[in-house]
């Protein structure tokens, strides 16, 4: 597949940085026209040292299955598309609303994480599901929590649980047009396809002169859900946490 790379100024793309940092909407097509340049690796797709690809990581059955319980809210007339009414910032897209059913179907994907990540469940966020339709995307962004910033420093969330040192996604199912998971600064773009999952790292460790480690935003890892040009794209997102959920940092 082409890659079509247009690499812009740096002190552009500096500003650029800047934008996304206040949470705006950025042109999204500014620099991915195509696809993955993807190595296959006994059966993982390698790309970036943070970021990873795997095919077959969710059998074709357990995408319609976890397509299927999402949808059935749609259809129940919940508001909001399929559900939660709380869309965030930059993101046309639905979330699903964990039901019972959902959280069963989901139940599986968050086993095999565990075990590919070697992390126990508790470090797992709740799996979102989530739709988008033509037209539907997901700004630029980072979805480590920034720490340094006021905001960031007093998140509830962000001192139960820590960081967010991984971000998985797995979709659900192929996307005939656009929809790609675009990282801007490696230039590269990975294409929806049924029961593959895109693993990549949100944060790194800084020590602080108190010899304390935290974990900070990479900024690598900016991110966006590029526009769906047809179809549907459905994914499922879990967010790996670096301590247990609840669990607070020691004194
Ligand atoms: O839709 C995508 O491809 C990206 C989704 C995403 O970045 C997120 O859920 O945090
Ligand atoms: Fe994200």
């Amino acid at each position: 597949m082409i890659q079509r790379i247009q690499r812009g100024r740096s002190d552009r793309l500096a500003a650029r940085e800047r934008t996304f940092d206040d949470d705006s909407h950025s042109d999204m097509d500014v620099c991915f026209q195509t696809v993955p340049n993807t190595v296959a690796f006994h059966g993982i797709l390698e790309t970036e040292p943070h970021v990873t690809v795997i095919d077959g990581f969710l059998a074709p059955l357990e995408c319609s299955e976890l397509i299927a319980k999402a949808s059935l809210q749609r259809r129940s007339g919940v508001s909001n598309d399929l559900g939660t009414g709380s869309e965030s910032k930059g993101r046309s897209s639905s979330t699903a609303l964990r039901t019972p059913g959902l959280v069963r179907a989901l139940a599986p994907l968050r086993q095999r994480l565990t075990e590919l990540l070697g992390v126990p469940e508790a470090r797992l966020e709740g799996s979102m599901v989530l739709c988008y339709e033509v037209g539907g995307a997901y700004r630029w962004h980072f979805d480590a929590f920034n720490l340094s910033s006021v905001r960031g420093a007093s998140n509830t969330a962000a001192r139960h649980g820590g960081q967010r040192l991984l971000t998985s996604i797995a979709y659900l199912n192929d996307v005939p047009e656009g929809g790609e998971t675009a990282f801007f600064h490696a230039r590269r773009a990975i294409a929806p396809k049924a029961g593959r999952l895109l693993v990549f790292r949100n944060a790194v460790p800084r020590t602080a002169p108190d010899g304390r480690t935290r974990f900070e935003v990479d900024r690598r890892s900016l991110h966006a859900g590029l526009p769906v040009r047809a179809g549907t794209k459905w994914i499922v997102t879990t967010f790996v946490r670096e301590r247990p959920r609840g669990m607070e940092e020691e004194p």
